[in-house]
């Protein structure tokens, strides 16, 4: 699918203009599970409602399998939305909730038995196809609105936060069960979630929208090891984040970026362009740094806290201006380190990242 300069401005009651989708232009690869990232009101279900023709949009198109379907009626598009409120029809059993759209749309008897046999089998409800909805829990009425959405055999189904209501075990449970019924039907699923740990678990690609657009689009490997912004790096994960002065030294090929630590020591970081005040945004995940000798001394300060998860030791590290650093030990958990205590934190250069201040977005 592709969505070239997509744009849709809403007036709000306060008569201010809101773009919720801002000249969008990207590409949706058949067969992928990807996934719209962002923080509430930052335009993913707008976009997501008008691929579905649910909204309109004021300009650009859409294209799926070379047919220009932005200016279709919603039901000529072959798309299917699943929503969070599955929309069960509550008098009707599953199968019949199943064969509700087949039947709409004329298709012959057998053919309409012979599918939701197949839909019941393939999301595992089989045992329940006489059940009405109030008779199943909510992650298998889930599963019966996935299995009446799949029936029409869209070339994309569309997912608006449709595991936010259940509860977190749940939830984990039902992301694998759409993993498999993706990976089974081989349809494409764009799935819109706020839910980071949801996006980078499922995704094949991730795009992280930030006020209507999609700030970085990549595997959850990229968006994870590799954020463009600082916004990206925020929102995906925890960050610390260092202004650090730096200069670009070199030429050409050779040009890279002398990033000046907290520690006093110095890195050569891949070139990018430092601020006009020569500085950068250094980006570090607490899980990089460690209290052991390693590559790089990134700085020295003083341990402030220490909270222990099971997992992992939390610790927070004061250096000298008073920047708080994260940092997160895994076990074997070394027992001298107490509150109070000077440390010095290590870790590797390739696990810094320098980020430019002109694409940091208010966060
Ligand atoms: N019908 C509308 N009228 C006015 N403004 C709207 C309307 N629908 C959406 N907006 C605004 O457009 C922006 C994008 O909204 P959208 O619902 O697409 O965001 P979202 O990222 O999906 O957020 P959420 O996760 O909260 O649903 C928001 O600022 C929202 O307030």
């Amino acid at each position: 699918m592709v969505i070239a300069g997509a744009r849709k401005t809403f007036i709000t009651p306060e008569k201010t203009y809101v773009n919720a989708i801002d000249d969008v232009s990207f590409t949706i690869r058949q067969g992928e599970f990807f996934v719209m990232l962002g923080p509430s009101g930052c335009g993913k279900t707008t976009l997501l409602r008008s691929i579905a023709g649910l909204d309109t949009l004021d300009g650009g198109e859409i294209h799926l399998g070379g047919l220009r379907i932005d200016l279709l009626a919603p039901h000529e598009r072959p798309v299917n939305t699943v929503f969070q409120s599955y929309a069960l029809f509550p008098h009707l059993t599953v199968a019949q909730n199943i064969a509700f759209g087949l039947e709409m749309e004329r298709k012959p008897k057998a053919e309409i038995a012979r599918r939701v046999t197949e839909m019941l089998d393939l999301v595992r409800l089989s045992e329940m196809a006489n059940r009405k909805p109030d008779q199943l829990s909510g992650g298998q009425q889930q599963r019966v609105a996935l299995a009446r959405a799949l029936a029409k055999q869209p070339k994309v189904l569309l997912l608006d936060e449709p595991l936010a209501a259940l509860d977190l075990k749940l939830r984990r449970g039902m992301q694998a069960e759409l993993k498999r019924l993706q990976r089974a039907t081989g349809i494409t699923f764009v799935f819109v979630t706020h839910d980071q740990d949801e996006a980078l678990s499922m995704g094949d690609r991730v795009a992280v929208f930030n006020e209507g657009r999609p700030e970085q689009i990549g595997t959850p490997e990229e968006i994870y090891e590799q954020p463009v912004s600082r916004f990206v790096a925020d929102f995906v994960g925890e960050t610390n984040f260092v202004v650090a002065p730096a200069t670009r030294v070199g030429a050409g090929a050779d040009e890279r970026l002398e990033v000046l630590l907290p520690s006093g020591d110095s890195v050569y970081l891949s070139s990018v362009v430092p601020t006009p005040d020569g500085t950068v945004t250094l980006a570090i995940r607490p899980e990089r740094l460690t209290f052991s000798p390693r590559e790089v001394h990134f700085a020295a300060g003083v341990l402030a806290k220490l909270v222990y998860m099971g997992t992992d030791l939390r610790c927070s590290v004061e250096l000298a201006d008073g920047t708080e650093i994260a940092i997160r030990v895994p076990p074997p958990f070394d027992v001298d380190i107490l509150p109070g205590a000077e440390v010095a934190l290590y870790t590797d250069v390739t696990s810094l990242r320098a980020l430019i201040p002109e694409t940091q977005s208010a966060s």
